[in-house]
């Protein structure tokens, strides 16, 4: 699965922390993030993650745009709602294309436990199943 991993400068710590608690799972699959986001977690797990833009210089949008092409199937977006962000429409316009596309978003860190655990179990697997159906319609 590809995995987008967001998160706003006060909640850098708890991504730092999840991604390590959580790098077992994480390490199975596609992982993209925003610039600062990403360095962070490669750095203190290790992990291969592809970096975006920093999210204020457009990286929430270059992660909008997998979405929007179906190259997305999961958004951990640690967002700091108690501080106002210069590029808010983008971090708006990102949640957006969640909810058009269905894409599962998790916006703080006790949801995206959850996630994580379900992703382990199998519960994203219709994500492949819609997507292989999309690439057969396609090719017709
Ligand atoms: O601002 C962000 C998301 O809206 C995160 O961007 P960075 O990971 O580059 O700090």
């Amino acid at each position: 699965m590809n995995i987008a991993l967001i998160a706003h400068d006060k909640k850098k710590d708890d991504m730092i922390n999840f991604s390590i608690a959580y790098s077992h799972i994480l390490n199975s699959h596609q992982l993209f993030a925003t610039g600062t986001t990403g360095k962070l977690i490669s750095k203190a797990t290790g992990l291969n993650i592809h970096k975006f833009q920093s999210g204020p210089l457009g990286g929430d949008q270059q992660i909008g745009a997998m979405i929007a092409n179906n190259k997305m199937d999961m958004v951990i977006f640690f967002r700091d709602p108690l501080t106002a962000q210069p590029h808010e429409p983008d971090v708006s316009a990102l949640m957006r294309l969640c909810d058009v596309y269905q894409i599962p978003l998790a916006t703080n860190i006790a949801a995206s436990e959850i996630f994580l655990h379900g992703l382990e179990r199998g519960d994203l697997e219709w994500r492949e199943i819609l997507k292989e159906r999309q690439q057969k319609e396609g090719n017709n």
